[in-house]
């Protein structure tokens, strides 16, 4: 299959060098130093799973230079999803296939509104890591998932080519009958995760091992359930549980993306998160304090410090 990484950042990296690895023609789109360095030196991605060095990509700032292909991948952080779903356009074909991977449960919507539903297949990534120096992928630990699905459920012929085409050495692609929730699933997990990992500048051994940050920690996602089940996400009746079971399954040392960000000065995605849990909270009449609490600290950095 044809692939273009929107974004070609730590998930667009590394998923983008295990396509074309595997043989994909995989067309990057990136900017600034890390573009200049995937054209000098190419892309490197040092991992629990296998260290990989493509020394030549195709990489570019200007879709129109990749052009139209069967799947992009939109790898872009939330704040950036809007501009870049109108820079894809020369990408695209009427089947070609947009695969989200960004926290929270705005992306697919907001992607949607300009490229329409129907290229949509919302996505959930589930792997540390970031750019450590540009050209360089830092994966962070063996967790590798990416999970996709179609919008309105269920599967299709083009789903199937997709998780075919995706299975490839390094990655771990699972085609889901309900992405949605899995969405929400990983938004209770994440908004209570990049709140306190980036408020607290805390790594995930630290949450883990001071009880009264496990129980801040266990407070955010309670009030995200709240939201969720109140939106009717179609989370397991055991959510908490599985999400804990994810946390205390990765390495001590991994951290929430918004940390790393925050501690470059880059823009950070609190409004996506622990601020949307909030928003949805105040219009569904249901109290979210820690959320709130988390939002209001980090709000201030929310643009970057850069
Ligand atoms: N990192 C992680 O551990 C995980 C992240 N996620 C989610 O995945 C999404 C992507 O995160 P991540 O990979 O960490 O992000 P990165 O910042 O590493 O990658 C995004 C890349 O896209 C680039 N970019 C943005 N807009 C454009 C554009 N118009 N043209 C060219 N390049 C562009 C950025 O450039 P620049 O740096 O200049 O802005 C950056 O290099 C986020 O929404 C995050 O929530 C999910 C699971 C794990
Ligand atoms: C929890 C983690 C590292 C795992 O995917 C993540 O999604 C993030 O911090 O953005």
């Amino acid at each position: 299959m044809k692939f273009a990484v929107m974004g070609a950042g730590a998930l667009g990296g590394y998923f983008g060098a295990r396509l074309a690895a595997a043989g994909h023609s995989v067309g990057f789109i990136a900017r600034g130093t890390h573009l200049a360095a995937l054209r000098d030196t190419g892309l490197r991605i040092v991992s629990p799973l296998g260290d990989l060095h493509l020394d030549r990509v195709t990489a570019s700032d200007a879709p129109a230079d990749i052009g139209p292909v069967d799947v992009v991948l939109l790898a872009v952080k939330n704040g950036d999803v809007a501009d870049a779903a109108k820079a894809i356009a020369p990408m695209l074909r009427d089947d070609t296939m947009v695969v989200t991977v960004q926290n929270g449960i705005t992306a697919p919507e907001i992607l949607a509104e300009t490229v329409g539903q129907h290229h949509v297949l919302p996505g959930v990534a589930r792997i540390p890591g970031e750019i450590s120096e540009p050209g360089v992928m830092m994966h962070n630990s063996d967790n590798n998932a990416l999970n996709f699905g179609e919008w309105s459920g269920g599967t299709s012929a083009r789903a199937e080519a997709l998780l075919q085409a995706m299975t490839v050495p390094g990655m771990t692609p699972q085609r889901l009958d309900d992405i949605w929730a899995d969405l929400w699933t990983k938004f209770i997990m994440q908004s209570a995760f990049s709140g306190v990992s980036a408020a607290g500048r805390l790594d995930i051994g630290q949450i883990r091992s001071t009880p009264a940050t496990t129980e801040l920690f266990w407070s955010a996602m309670r009030e995200a359930e709240a939201v969720a089940r109140a939106e009717a996400a179609q989370v397991p009746d055991d959510v908490l549980d599985r999400v804990w079971g994810f946390m205390t399954s990765m390495p001590a040392t991994v951290r929430a993306s918004m940390l790393d960000d925050l501690r470059k000065g880059k823009p950070i995605e609190v409004d996506f998160l622990s601020g949307e849990i909030a928003r949805r909270g105040r219009a569904l009449g249901i109290p979210t304090p820690v959320q709130s609490t988390l939002h209001g600290l980090l709000r201030p950095y929310a643009k970057g410090m850069a």
